[in-house]
């Protein structure tokens, strides 16, 4: 199994970590267009490997896609992050010409690659990926979803003092500060709805807390997160290469699901050797359809600033 990470910054670095540690890849490439940058943190990853127990080799490389020919599961995090203050839409100017050079750059070396876009603004990059490389839309994921519900698992047990394994939920609709549509109703602890243990407010104010999790980080770090990001993606590669066949809310082209149409967005998908095996359909209350279409307007909005 073959996996190419493209951006060997903060996050790709830390993905491809991740992918390592986890020990199911024979080889990651890791690609960026600064000359060196990818090669040295791919040499201080592999010093990594006596160390952590991994034989998954990690190769860097500047720019040369040669390298990363017949990869199986390629991922994008090449482009800029933000800065404290910006939100992720900001970055479309700079991110959208990196992701379609990029993208069809891979699409040349490995033509049955699935695709993982990570470079912000996610759900607009994921549809111009869409848009520009012609593949069927299985292969072509956007990571979001997972990263935000984590970090609605990571508040919901910090307002419950539980520990995060007792907490399961998900955050679906657009991966942005006021898109994203935590399902409060369904998230459980142990089974038991979370209401159960927290009152209305609360559970409004870790709602509102998920949203602006990735804006909360970039003010204290002065640039986005890149552990949790990492982690996400690499549960991604790992359910795909493994064929797992586990749900993930992942952004995906639809076509009438969840009553929306010609977008990409976040919505749960199950993971596996093709990339997304099917789109999951959950029931959603009128407030949770009202903000998904919200969001859905959002994002198109998004995407209007793209030049297809
Ligand atoms: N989807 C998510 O959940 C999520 C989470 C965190 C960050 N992000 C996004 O991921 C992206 C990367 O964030 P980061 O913190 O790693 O940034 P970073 O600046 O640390 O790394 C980006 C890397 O991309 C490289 N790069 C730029 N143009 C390139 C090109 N044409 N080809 C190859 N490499 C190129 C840069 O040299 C740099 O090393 C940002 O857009 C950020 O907003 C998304």
């Amino acid at each position: 199994m073959k996996v190419t990470v493209v951006g060997a910054g903060a996050v790709g670095a830390s993905c491809a970590e991740y992918i390592a540690i986890k020990d199911f890849a024979s080889e990651v490439v890791l690609l960026d267009i600064k000359e060196g940058y990818a090669e040295g943190k791919a040499m201080d990853l592999m010093q990594c490997a006596s160390l952590n127990g991994f034989d998954t080799k990690i190769t860097g490389v500047t720019n040369d896609y040669s390298k990363t020919a017949n990869s199986d599961i390629c991922v994008i995090t090449s482009g800029i992050p933000r800065k404290p203050g910006m939100t992720r839409e900001e970055l479309i100017g700079i991110n959208a010409g990196i992701v379609k050079a990029v993208s069809n750059s891979l699409l040349e070396h490995s033509p049955n690659m699935v695709l993982i876009v990570v470079s912000n603004p996610m759900d607009t990059m994921t549809y111009l990926a869409h848009k520009s490389l012609n593949i069927p839309k299985n292969r072509i994921i956007g990571m979001g979803g997972a990263l935000d519900s984590a970090r609605f698992k990571y508040r919901l047990a910090e307002a419950m003092e539980a520990p995060i394994s007792d907490i399961d939920g998900m955050v679906i609709g657009g991966h942005s500060d006021k898109g994203m549509v935590p399902l409060t109703s369904h998230a459980t602890r142990n089974s038991i709805r979370v209401s159960e243990f927290l009152s209305e407010e609360r559970l409004e104010q870790v709602a509102a807390d998920t949203k602006v999790g990735g804006a909360t980080l970039t003010g204290l770090l002065g640039t986005s997160a890149w552990y949790a990001p990492g982690a996400a993606v690499s549960g991604l590669v790992q359910a795909i290469a493994c064929d797992q066949k586990k749900m993930f809310p992942c952004s995906t082209f639809l076509e009438g699901e969840y009553g929306l149409n010609d977008i990409c967005i976040g919505v749960p998908v199950i993971l596996g050797r093709n990339g997304i095996e099917s789109i999951v359909d959950i029931p959603l209350s009128d407030a949770e359809k009202a903000h998904m279409q919200a969001s859905a307007e959002g994002v198109k909005k998004t995407n209007g600033l793209l030049e297809l």
